[in-house]
């Protein structure tokens, strides 16, 4: 009965961080997976392309669909503007244990909101259950066969308005063709390709970022 990997950045974080410290958490995050055990986190490299990405828009209301140890949750969060809020959604019971931990030693426990559950069952009930209207900003992170049809249901939900953001990882490796296909093809959405590395490997990866244009490019049904 040892330790999960989760449990074990958890650790790494307290051991080598700082309390309230968002960027100390994601360098400790980082040096760990770096030189101790790899982790899917977004990580450093891809992580300054997102940050890039937040600061440019200045969201106020951000949607992450895969949280794991909530790497990518509080290297965003940190970036929003006071009154701007993050949601985030993670189906692995556990990990979320381990986020929720890691959000609070990071002091963002009042920006971020962590929920446990399926994408497909929870993006229906946003609006009702947490007064979201629309949001600026979603961040694809979790199964990646789950980033086609989880956007074509923002779509049908009207949670995406025209101007906003999908940024999604690893469009390259593992991969997310059809998604990849769909937000390149489809009149809805302006998208540009950011080339990078899966987290600290020299494998190649990047994120698609891809602008909502509304719903009008109907075109072919
Ligand atoms: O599978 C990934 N993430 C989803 C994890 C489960 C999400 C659960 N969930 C949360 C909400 N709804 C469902 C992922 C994988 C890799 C990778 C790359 C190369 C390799 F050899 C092995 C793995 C790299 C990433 O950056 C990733 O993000
Ligand atoms: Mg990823």
């Amino acid at each position: 009965t040892g330790s999960t990997r989760p449990q074990r950045i958890l650790r790494a974080v307290q051991k080598n961080s700082t309390r309230g410290s968002p960027c100390s958490v994601v360098n400790a995050i980082d040096d760990y997976c770096k030189h101790k055990e790899w982790a899917m986190n977004v990580g450093d490299e891809k992580g300054i392309i997102v940050d890039d990405v937040v600061l440019e828009l200045k969201p106020i209301t951000v949607l992450e669909l895969g949280t794991y140890c909530a790497y990518s949750t509080v290297r965003i969060a940190n970036l929003l503007p006071p009154e701007a809020k993050l949601i985030t959604l993670e189906f692995n019971a556990e990990s979320a244990a381990i986020a929720r931990e890691i959000i609070t030693w990071a002091g963002l426990e009042e920006k971020i909101q962590l929920i446990i559950g399926a994408s497909g069952d929870w993006i229906p009930r946003l609006k009702e259950e947490f007064g979201i209207e629309t949001f600026d900003l979603v961040f694809l992170d979790h199964w990646k066969d789950r980033y086609l049809p989880d956007t074509k249901l923002l779509e049908k939900c009207g949670l995406l308005k025209p101007g906003a953001v999908l940024l999604a990882d690893n469009v390259i490796c593992p991969g997310t063709p059809d998604y990849l296909d769909y937000v390149r093809n489809s009149p809805r959405y302006k998208s540009k390709f950011y080339r990078s590395h899966l987290e600290y490997t020299q494998e190649e990866d990047g994120l698609e970022h891809s602008v909502f244009l509304g719903m009008a490019g109907r075109g072919a049904e």
